[in-house]
Parts: structure tokens; sequence; C-alpha cells
């Protein structure tokens, strides 16, 4: 309510217009009755044409009213029911933008597209027929309950004994589909997640030939949703011919009584036929009220999970007087830094300390799980520290205006990740305005330059889903090169060279050199060929640092460090 609300204010326009087309429908619906009643008992009974005549023009121009206000009523309903869950849709997917790694983690991605699309479109549907009939159906509902005591108080009791059984089937039924909503809701998380393992994950699947485990997989996903819809289906099914069985009961109980009342001259003609239409009215109404009765437990799941990402605190929050700049300096200090994960049992970094000034290269190598990639996560916020300080530029991380921090940062992922679009789009990605010297600049340095000139349309060339027409090394490059574009004072690579030859590996770091001399540069490597010539290793195991220097005095004072270094290089290699 409050969610559908909140985003109400911004449409009054269309509520007031389909207030009015309400009235203005209800009045047409509930006047024609009377107006029919009256022409058959003045008009047609008396054999006064003229009188007949009359009144079939003020019949005439109310159901042409009515029919502009029905008109009136479906356009503002649906314009304000889509308009509404737009809003919804671009709060939603602006507040997921400011979420951090932890708000993706709990509700995971899958959920998030399913809350996104398949929840909003519940609601939406939802609201268009609230908007139709919450204030429609009881007006409807009110008048004519008056209008057929007004015609005949005997003839009523009929629809009194109807009331009761139709608002207990209502309430039964809306007990009875709540739970089954929300099973149907989660059931739909579980196909998008496993819809989307499969489409990203087809090679691997494929390669182990695990297609018909995944089949039954998600085949068992798709039966107990299917089992879940179909019980719904069921509920409404049974719903509908209950009412009109119940509608059409009521209508052949008044033909009983009435026959006898037009015998014995208490009711005439026409009333009966004003009072069957009142009556259809009100029964109908009430059909339609409890239309929006079976919707709402679905609905209601639906918006509750919308809400539940909307009122998400992300943990990584800008401060309340961030500061837009360092000291002038450039230099990063790791000050006795311990991290635990929002939802990790224990401790993944354990006390770590270490500097880096301008034109330092820091690398990391350890054994996979020792913290590195989380550790140069740390740095622009992806995760806020447990103990310890990071400081950039003599300011504390925590203290910066978080897109202040992050544009000073060029962060090379692990998993080379490219948008759809572009080769261009996708490196301006790095900076918006990047010209074409700039571009040519920072691919020719990632070794992409080569590549994008063979393609027919250069940087203008498609780059599909993921980026999946790109070998994985031109795509580790492309991402290489939307980072040095920007030109940011701290490079961070997580193990973002691991997928290029060892030739493209060295000319890139070559080249790199020059560009990162004003800058500080972290990586992440498996290879220790390619942080041989870094300023300062830092070995990293179990969470701590184990050992901190260049590659040789690593030689001699670290045994991690010694042993990955042998079985990787050759005796001349140690020995250089
Ligand atoms: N989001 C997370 N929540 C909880 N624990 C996590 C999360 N991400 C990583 N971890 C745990 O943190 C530890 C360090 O992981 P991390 O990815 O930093 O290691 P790494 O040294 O970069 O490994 P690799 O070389 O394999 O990439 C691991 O034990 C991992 O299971």
């Amino acid at each position: 309510m409050k969610l559908v609300l909140h985003h109400m204010n911004r449409y009054k326009r269309y509520i007031f217009f389909n207030i009015l087309a309400v009235f203005g429908f209800a009045a047409a619906e509930l006047g024609i009755p009377t107006i029919v009643s009256d022409l058959i008992d003045n008009g047609i009974s008396q054999n006064d044409t003229s009188y007949v005549y009359h009144k079939a023009i003020i019949l005439l121009v109310v159901a042409l009213l009515g029919g502009l206000g029905n008109i009136v009523l479906a356009y503002c309903s649906s314009r304000a029911s889509t308009k509404i869950v737009r809003d919804m849709r671009n709060d939603i997917f602006r507040k997921s933008q400011e979420f951090s790694h932890t708000e993706y983690n709990k509700f995971g991605v899958s959920s998030m597209i399913t809350r996104t699309m398949n929840d909003a479109f519940v609601l939406m549907q939802f609201l268009n027929v609230i908007f139709r009939t919450a204030l429609l159906t009881p007006i409807m509902m009110l008048i004519s309950m008056f209008m057929v005591l007004k015609t005949s108080v005997s003839l009523s009791m009929v629809i009194g004994a109807c009331i009761p059984i139709l608002i207990l089937g209502i309430y039964q039924i809306a007990k009875t589909s709540s739970p089954i909503s929300a099973r149907q809701q989660k059931g739909m998380d579980r196909l998008n997640r496993i819809s989307r393992e499969n489409l990203t994950g087809v090679r691997v699947i494929r390669a182990f030939c695990k297609d018909h485990y995944e089949s039954k997989r998600f085949a068992d996903a798709n039966e107990d949703y299917a089992g879940n819809a179909k019980k719904l289906f069921k509920l409404m099914s049974v719903t509908q011919p209950a009412f009109f069985l119940l509608l059409n009961l009521g209508v052949i109980v008044v033909y009983v009584i009435s026959s006898r009342m037009i015998n014995v001259g208490t009711l005439q003609v026409g009333q009966l036929v004003a009072f069957q239409e009142y009556m259809f009215h009100a029964m109908f109404s009430m059909m339609m009220f409890s239309t929006v009765f079976m919707m709402y437990p679905r609905a209601a799941i639906s918006a509750k999970r919308i809400q539940e990402l909307l009122d998400e605190e992300p943990l990584i929050q800008n401060p309340e007087n961030p500061v837009m700049d360092g000291d002038g300096s450039t230099s990063l200090v790791f000050d006795h830094v311990s991290f635990q994960y929002p939802d990790g049992e224990a401790a993944v970094l354990q006390d770590i300390s270490f500097e880096a000034q301008v034109g330092d290269t820091i690398a990391f190598i350890g054994s996979t799980g020792s913290g590195k990639s989380t550790l140069i996560n740390l740095i622009p916020r992806f995760y806020d520290i447990s103990t310890g300080s990071i400081k950039v530029d003599g300011v504390d991380v925590r203290k910066y205006d978080l897109k202040a921090l992050r544009e000073k940062i060029g962060f090379i992922p692990q998993k080379a990740l490219l948008f759809s679009g572009s080769i261009r789009e996708n490196i301006r990605y790095g900076k918006d305005t990047a010209s074409k010297n700039e571009l040519d600049h920072s691919t020719q340095i990632a070794e992409a330059y080569d590549f994008i000139q063979e393609k027919p349309k250069k940087y203008d060339e498609k780059v599909v889903e993921g980026g999946g027409n790109f070998s994985g090394g031109q795509r580790q490059r492309l991402s290489i090169s939307r980072a040095i574009v920007r030109k940011p004072e701290i490079y961070i690579f997580d193990d973002s060279f691991s997928a290029l030859d060892l030739r493209t590996d060295a000319a890139l770091r070559k080249n790199l050199k020059p560009e990162t001399k004003e800058a500080i540069t972290l990586i992440v490597a498996q290879r220790v060929s390619s942080i041989i010539d870094a300023t300062k290793i830092i070995v990293m195991n179990e969470g701590r640092v184990v050992g901190q220097g260049t590659h040789k005095e690593l030689l001699k004072t670290c045994p991690i460090y010694r042993e990955i270094a042998e079985s990787q290089l050759s005796k001349e290699e140690l020995g250089a």
C-alpha cells in the first residue's frame, strides 16, 4: 500500500479523471434501468409512442455518456498503472545500483530480476484492475442495493440470502490462494536462477555432458511452478462458474416470486426489468470485487518483494560530509587491516599493512583463497573493512565521496566483462568523452589496437552480450583499455593477464610501465613472471601477509614465495 501510494502521488491527474469517469459511468449504468422501467410501464404499456421516443433518446444519451465514462476510465486506469509500475522499475534499478556486493549476495541476481520484471508485472495488472473497480464496484453495489430495496423489499430478500455466501466464498479464496501465490513467486525466482545458470554456463554443461541433469533440474523447477499456477487457475476456474450459478439461482427465485407479485398487481413488468438489472449490477459488482480479492494476495506478495528491495539500506553508503579529494599526493596505505565478509564466519584478511607511493607496482601472490581479490576489493569500498584503515592520498576511503574515490581507480576485474554495444562504447565506459586519439592510445598500450583495426567496423564493431564474440584474451585487453583510458591514479589488475599468452603479457606490461609512472599499480597475479619487476611483492597465505619485498629479496626470505617461484621458473630465471 505504502509502495503504491508513494508512486501514485505523481499521477494525481489520472486519478482525478479516473474518479470523474467512475461517477459518470456509474450514474449512466445505474440510471438506465430506471429509464427503461419508466419506458415500459408508462410508454409501452400505455401505448404512448411519443413518450417511448422521448425516453429512448434520453436512454441513448445516457448510454453514450456511460460509454464515454467507460473509455476514460479504461484509459486513465491503464495509463496510471503502467506509469506507476514503470517508475517502480526505475526506482528498483536505481536502488540496485547503490547496492554493495553484500546486498547482491543477499537477494541473489535472479531474484532481483524476477522482482523487477515479474513482480512488477503482477502489480501492474492488479493496479489496473484496482483503478477500474476499487471505487466503481462499491458505488455500483451500494446504489444497486438501494435501488433493489426501493423497487421491492420482498424480492430483495433473495439478494440478502446470496450476500453471506458470496462474502464467505471470497474470504475462503483469498485465504487459500495467499500461500500458493507466495510459493509461486519463489518458484519463479528458482526458474530464473536455473535458466540464467544454464545460459551463462552452456559450455561447461556441454563439456561435462550435463544436459540431462540440467534439463531435469529445470523440469523439476518448472513442474513446481506449473503446479502452483495450476492450483491458482483451478481456484479461479471454480470461482467464476460458482458465482454465476448463484446469480442464476437468484434470478430463477426472483422470477418465481415476481410472477406471483405481477399476478396480484403488487409489481409491474417495468419494475421487474429494473429490479433484474439492479440485481445483476449488484451481484456483478460483487463478483468484480471478488476478483480484486483473489488477485490481492499475489499482488501483496509481489509488492512486499519489491518493497524489500527498495527498503534495503546499502551497507556501503556515502559519508555525510564526503571528502572530494585527497591531500594532493598519490599514495595508498593499508594500516593493520582486518576484514570479515558480512555473511562470513571468520576473518578473511588479518592485520594487513603495506604502503605504496606514486610510481610503485605492488603485486599480490599466494595460494587460491588466500584473500588477494578480497584485499583489492576493499580499496574502491566494494566492502568496508572490519578494523584498521585504508588511506588513499592520505584520506580514509570511508571519508571519500564514493564517486570521487572510484574515479581515482581503474579496476580491471578477474573476469573481463564487456557490455553489449560497440567496442567504442565499451572503452568509453572508462571515460565518456574519450577522443579517437585517446582510444588509440589506450588500446595500443593494452595490445588491443591491432585486433580492433582488423575488424571490419573497427571501433564500431558490435560487442554481443557478455562479449561472446571476442576471445578471452581480447576481452581482457578491451577491459584493460577501458581502465587505461580514464588515466586513473590507482590501477588495480585482478589477475587480469591470465588469458594472455606470454608474449602479449610481456608486451602489455612493458607498455604499461611509462603509462603508470604517475600512478600506483596493484597486480594480483598467479604467474611469477608477470610480477618479477614489481617494486614490491606481497605474499599472501590464509588471509595474512607472509612476505613482502622484491622478487630477489623474497626468494631469500620467504619460503612460500620461493616454492611458488620454483614451481614456475627455470633454474636460470631463478638465478637471474
Ligand atoms: N562474498 C563472499 N562471501 C563470503 N566469503 C567469501 C566471499 N568471497 C570470497 N570469500 C572467501 O574469502 C576467501 C578469500 O577469497 P578471495 O577471492 O579473496 O581469494 P583469492 O586469493 O583472490 O583467490 P583466487 O586466487 O582463487 O582468486 C575465500 O576463503 C573465499 O571463500
